[in-house]
Formats: C-alpha cells, sequence, structure tokens
C-alpha cells in the first residue's frame, strides 16, 4: 500500500511529514526513518514527524531525528508542523498541539508560524559556555567570526566530549550582529551535522545571550544558514516564559512511496 509524505522546511531545517493519524506508520522502524531521511538513498531530511491525534489537543507530534531516532523537542518541526494541520484542514489560525515536552500553544498567518516554548528556569553559565534545556539540550559558545568557522568538526568535539555523555548535546556558535541581532550556526546531534537552522538552538542563543548580558533586549533576531527567525520572551526571577520562536514554515514536497 502507497504511503503518502510530504516534505516541510523551516529556514532549511527539513522535515519528512506523514499523517498518521491512522496509526498506519511503524513506529518502532528505526532503519525505514533512517532511509527516508537520507540525502542520497531517500526523500532527505533533517527529520521525520508524524502527525497524530490526540485526546484534548488539536493533535500530537512524533519527532524522529534523520538517524531515525526518536529525539527531544525539534522547534522548527513544531512550526512546520503546525503549518502542516492547517493544510490538512485541522486547524484554522492558532492551536494548541502537545509534543514530547508537553503543551505547544501556536498561530499561523501566511507562511509565519508563532510557536510558543517551554519555559526555561535552568541555564548554567560557565567560563566560555552557556548549557540550557529549550526542550532540548543545547550548548552555547560565542565565537569572533562564526561565518569563518568549523562548526561540524567542532560542534562534534563538544557534541561527543565528557561534558554531555551518551545522550550528547546540540552545539551553537554565535556571533553578534548588533545589540538585537546574533548569526549563529548549529550542529544538531541525532543529524550528526550542522544543519541550516534550529528552533530550540535559536531559541537557547537568545535566551543565552540576554542571560549573559550580551543583550538586554527581549526580541531577538538570529541570522540562520536558512534565513532568519526571531524569538521572544519575558525574564523573570527564575529564568524565562513566554518564550515565542517565530519564522516561515513552507510546503515544499508531497510524494508516496
Ligand atoms: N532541529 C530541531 C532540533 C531537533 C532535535 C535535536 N536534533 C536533538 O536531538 O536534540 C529544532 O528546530 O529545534
Amino acid at each position: 500500500m502507497a504511503v503518502e509524505f510530504y516534505k516541510y522546511q523551516g529556514t532549511g531545517n527539513d522535515f519528512v511529514m506523514i499523517d498518521n493519524r491512522q496509526l498506519q506508520f511503524d513506529k518502532n522502524n528505526t532503519k525505514l526513518v533512517a532511509q527516508l531521511c537520507d540525502r542520497r538513498f531517500g526523500i532527505g531530511a533533517d527529520g521525520l514527524i508524524l502527525l497524530e491525534n490526540h485526546d484534548t489537543a488539536d493533535f500530537k507530534m512524533v519527532y524522529y531525528n534523520s538517524d531515525g531516532n526518536p529525539s527531544t523537542m525539534c522547534g522548527n518541526g513544531g512550526r512546520c508542523l503546525v503549518a502542516f494541520a492547517k493544510f490538512l484542514g485541522m486547524i484554522e489560525n492558532s492551536t494548541t498541539f502537545e509534543a514530547v515536552d508537553g503543551l505547544h500553544h501556536a498561530r499561523i498567518e501566511n507562511d509565519v508560524v508563532k510557536l510558543q516554548m517551554q519555559d526555561v528556569t535552568k541555564i548554567e553559565a560557565n567560563n566560555d559556555f552557556v548549557f540550557l534545556d529549550t526542550g532540548s539540550p543545547h550548548h552555547v559558545t560565542c565565537v569572533n567570526d562564526v561565518a569563518d568557522f568549523n562548526v561540524k568538526q567542532e560542534g562534534a568535539k563538544i557534541r561527543y566530549s565528557d561534558l554531555y555523555g551518551k545522550a550528547g548535546s546540540n552545539v551553537n556558535f554565535v556571533s553578534k550582529i548588533s545589540d538585537d541581532t546574533f548569526r549563529l550556526r548549529t550542529y544538531e546531534r541525532g543529524v550528526e551535522d550542522e544543519t541550516l537552522s534550529c528552533g530550540t538552538g535559536a531559541t537557547a542563543v537568545a535566551l543565552a545571550m540576554n542571560y549573559i548580558g550580551e543583550t538586554e533586549k527581549n526580541l531577538i533576531t538570529l541570522n540562520v544558514e536558512g534565513g532568519q527567525v526571531q524569538v521572544t520572551f519575558n525574564k523573570v526571577d527564575n529564568g524565562y516564559d513566554n518564550v515565542w520562536l517565530i519564522g516561515p514554515a513552507k510546503q515544499v514536497f508531497k510524494g508516496e512511496w
């Protein structure tokens, strides 16, 4: 039986999307997910997302990295899934859905999706890096010129270092452009490479830059390899709440296998 799939991208972070409301997809088939995400032997994507029914929320998000394993929250994937739910006629312009890290509110207008991220209450600031969890774990380091930096090599070193053990971490390298704008490049675990954008990474960088005093703004623009996203937040006594990730999410292909 043919399986229908769609492909979406959010600032170049790309995903195979499958409407799994009938639960026809074998969720334990790591090999199949990895093969579908393979850029030479499959469709090609940074991850695969299943849209499923939920008892009380509008839908449920099930996320896999391109290595075929389920993982923690994907911010750009969440934004793309909102666009997919709208395309399927499941939602109008606002929604609440459940992901691995809990409920998320979102709004969509044209191709722009504004996704509420989890509150962040724990941030570790060290001499040369910040670590925080924005739904997925993120190591954030400032570098002089991120445009000229070996993200894959240096990111892998940190991701596989003793700092993060077997689970590893995503790794972000950031350079300041102005008081409210940063350029960012991310090495993603589970993809084991640099991706063109990472939503939880952009969120982590915006909060980390505010936390260490690189900016006092609470609307931050992040220039990523695949475009631009924005992050807004409220600073509170124990961290950050009302955190929103904003950016484009687009359908680029439809097919079946
Ligand atoms: N691209 C994502 C993050 C996906 C999860 C990550 N690779 C992990 O396993 O931690 C995003 O947009 O947030």
